[in-house]
């Protein structure tokens, strides 16, 4: 066996991933051919400057945003060959998002909000409310359960928002800056729990992050500069 053959899938792989995007008669390029492989088992940061791509281009990542140009594969499947519903179903199954909008829903309480992705996998509403909870629990809030998202401080709904994309323990995790509401000790246990929850051998985390306080936590990471990836090392680059 060649040791290529033994490299693990990467958990996301892209080729030549253009976007772009209209403003008015003009069509400006955001990401310029990215080609990258996200491994499983590592929790991999995009940082870069506003306006760079970073948003954009984890939205192509994890099957929200089709790009205009180029491959994407999230576990061996090309996900914009999908049909719609089978790019739903796939995201459900195996992606779970925490968005800079917490997007929670806001007639129905914390660990309602943090039980929808195994309500919409067909779990029974008790066994995913109990999951929930014990979610909840593990990110400080379990006392927060039955309050609605607008009873709730900033920080912690985005903890149910974190809850909410770990719950059915997603292969990938992709993060739009899950600290940045954070006190830095809060911060900071919230990369642990993406770690425990989010890595393992056939998982992996992808987080869009500024905030230096948790650059030390990366396995990797890679900086995006106008749409294209100009750093990709295991610390930040010396001259950001
Ligand atoms: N729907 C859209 N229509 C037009 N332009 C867009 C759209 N979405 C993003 N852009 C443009 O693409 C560029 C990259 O945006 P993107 O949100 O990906 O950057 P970012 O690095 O995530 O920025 P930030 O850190 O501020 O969130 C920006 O110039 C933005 O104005």
């Amino acid at each position: 066996m060649s040791v290529s053959d033994t490299k693990p899938q990467p958990a996301i792989r892209t080729r030549g991933v253009t976007r772009d995007f209209k403003a008015g008669q003009q069509t400006i390029r955001v990401l310029h051919g990215i080609d990258l492989d996200v491994c499983p088992g590592e929790l991999t940061y995009l940082v870069g400057e506003s306006g760079s791509g970073k948003t954009t281009m984890i939205s192509i990542m994890c099957g929200i945003l089709w790009p205009t140009d180029g491959d994407v594969e999230v576990f061996g499947t090309d996900i914009y060959a999908l049909s719609d519903n089978e790019l739903v179903n796939f995201r459900l199954q195996n992606i779970g998002f925490i968005f800079q909008q917490y997007n929670l829903i806001p007639s129905i309480d914390a660990a309602s909000n943090a039980a929808v992705p195994l309500i919409a996998q067909g779990m029974n509403r008790l066994e995913a409310r109990e999951r929930a909870v014990a979610m909840l629990e593990k990110l400080n809030i379990g006392d927060q359960a039955a309050k609605l998202p607008n009873q709730l401080s900033g920080g912690q709904q985005q903890r149910v928002a974190i809850a909410r994309a770990l719950v059915h323990e997603p292969r990938l995790v992709v993060c739009d800056e899950p600290t940045a509401a954070l006190d830095a000790k809060s911060g900071r246990k919230v990369m642990d729990l993406l770690r425990e929850v989010g890595v393992a051998e056939d998982r992996s985390v992808i987080i869009v992050t500024h905030d230096n306080r948790i650059f030390d936590l990366a396995d990797r990471i890679l900086v995006l500069e106008d749409g294209r990836i100009t750093h990709d090392g295991t610390d930040m680059p010396d001259d950001h």
